[in-house]
């Protein structure tokens, strides 16, 4: 069956090799890459089918076991799947529905902060507590959010004796629920930043850091982003169950993923390199289509980002993108670099034929614009009665282009609960989806907010005094 992986190498080829462990505390490789798996392990049919009718969480260990090796052992990821998966509000954890003949809804939001990132981040931050705890280690994480990573962070990390969080979002670009969830949690190794830019800033400001290696050293910097390799690899786990669910490996499926920072999706990837029978891969996109543009085109363009009533996917740098095409390329570094250097210095990369077609193998994508957003909440309500969010939204509106010609399975990854955006979900089917009781108090708690410009330096210094800070109270 899966070949036990020891180690982990970089996308642009220049970093050193490293285990599950050190992955998941480096966050972005030291040459500026992604790290991923020297082997992608392989699971047999049999294997595959056996997932039928499990507890989510023990899918979870069969899935996640062969990238850790042996670093962590079965009974403590076990344990640590156990409680992560214990947060979430439903009993099948992701649930699946059917909504058409060919097209089903992967329900990803019933975790504690209402979106996808929960299922990975309940995980990964055992497994990060465990290793610190273990190695005796503390660490300072920053995550950039475009709305939903940063909440999911918040939860998962308050608190949390061996970490600060430090969590970057654009001021005024996303929904008051997902702000409030990063800024109210009251820890005190919680802090909030807001910086005055988009997502792509705030992401560019953490891969700075990470690329500033004396201060990435003297602050001892992990990310939760998914650069991170542990958050891919929890995300897995979900394509191999609503799979199995609808007859694989017997049976193909198709997905159709709402896309920002390919993390999702090149998740969906990684379950296909590993065995599953999947089909396509369909980008979903807003408005903010570059991943669409390049499918088209082979020309990577980053474009000015629009707000979008779908904000976690106002995204036009999308990291997990290199991941994709380290593996289209042959696994060559030295085309990463050089993309990855064009795309620094003028904004775009040019992918070749062979590229393009290798991308195409797998993928393929389409946009919904803010009216057929719009209008894919209002079938949903008038059609079926659920009230769904405009990040599904847009999912849904795109897996319908396809609707007429397909009969393969489509799963429509549903990433986050109506209730994380009220009002474009009101303004769009006249009813306002309320928030779960246990999230009660939310909209009146006191916030804590750092308002920050988009200027690297200064969140430097920033985390510099939050880090001295937790050093001296170790001391003291
Ligand atoms: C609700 C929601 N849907 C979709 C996405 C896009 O996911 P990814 O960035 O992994 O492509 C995000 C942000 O990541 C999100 O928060
Ligand atoms: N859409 C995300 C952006 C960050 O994505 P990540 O998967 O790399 O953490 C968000 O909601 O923050």
């Amino acid at each position: 069956m899966e070949d036990r992986l020891t180690s982990y190498i970089s996308t642009r080829g220049e970093a050193p090799r490293l285990g599950f462990c050190d992955v998941m505390l480096t966050g972005l490789a030291r040459d500026g890459g992604l790290y991923v798996p020297e082997v992608w392990p392989q699971f047999s049919a049999e294997t595959i089918a056996g997932f039928f009718g499990r507890p989510y969480w023990e899918v979870a260990v069969e899935v996640i076991r062969p990238f850790v090796a042996d670093e962590i052992s079965e009974a403590d990821l076990g344990r640590m799947a156990v409680e992560a998966y214990a947060t979430f509000r439903h009993p099948a954890v992701v649930p699946l529905s059917q909504i058409g003949p060919h097209q089903f809804v992967l329900e990803l939001f019933h975790g504690p902060t209402l979106a996808f990132k929960d299922v990975a981040m309940q995980l990964l931050s055992r497994l990060m507590d465990h290793v610190l705890a273990k190695r005796g280690q503390r660490t300072t994480i920053v995550v950039a959010t475009s709305g939903d990573t940063g909440g999911a962070a918040v939860d998962a990390f308050a608190g949390r004796d061996n970490a600060d969080l430090i969590v970057l979002f654009p001021n005024g670009r996303i929904s008051d629920v997902q702000r409030r969830m990063m800024t109210t949690s009251g820890a005190a190794n919680v802090h909030a930043l807001a910086i005055e830019g988009n997502f792509d800033d705030c992401q560019g400001i953490v891969k700075g850091l990470f690329n500033h290696h004396k201060f990435r050293d003297s602050v001892s910097l992990s990310g939760v982003n998914s650069i991170n390799w542990a958050r891919i690899v929890a995300q897995v786990v979900y394509y191999f169950t609503s799979a199995v669910a609808l007859g694989a490996p017997a049976r193909e499926v198709d997905f159709t993923v709402p896309t920002g920072n390919f993390g999702d999706i090149f998740a969906g990837y990684v379950a296909k390199r590993m065995g599953l029978p999947v089909r396509r891969l369909r980008i979903a996109a807003n408005v903010n289509d570059i991943l669409a543009r390049t499918l088209k085109t082979g020309i990577y363009e980053v474009k000015q980002v629009h707000a979008t009533t779908s904000p976690s996917m106002d995204i036009q740098i999308s990291s997990n993108f290199e991941r994709l095409l380290f593996e289209a390329t042959g696994r060559d570094g030295a085309v990463i670099r050089a993309l990855m250097g064009s795309l620094a210095q003028s904004g775009r990369f040019v992918l070749s034929d062979a590229v393009l077609k290798q991308v195409r193998e797998d993928f393929d994508a389409g946009r919904a614009d803010e009216t057929e957003t719009s209008a894919a909440i209002r079938a949903a309500w008038r059609e079926a009665g659920e009230l769904v969010d405009p990040h599904t939204a847009v999912a849904l509106a795109v897996a319908d282009q396809d609707k007429p010609v397909s009969t393969v399975p489509n799963i429509v990854l549903s990433t986050a609960h109506a209730a994380k955006f009220p009002d474009a979900v009101e303004a769009a089917c006249g009813v306002r989806p309320p928030l779960p009781a246990w999230l009660d108090g939310l909209m009146t708690k006191s916030e804590h907010i750092q308002v920050m410009k988009n200027d690297q330096t200064e969140v430097e210094r920033f985390i510099l005094s939050v880090s001295r800070a937790a050093k001296q109270g170790v001391a003291g």
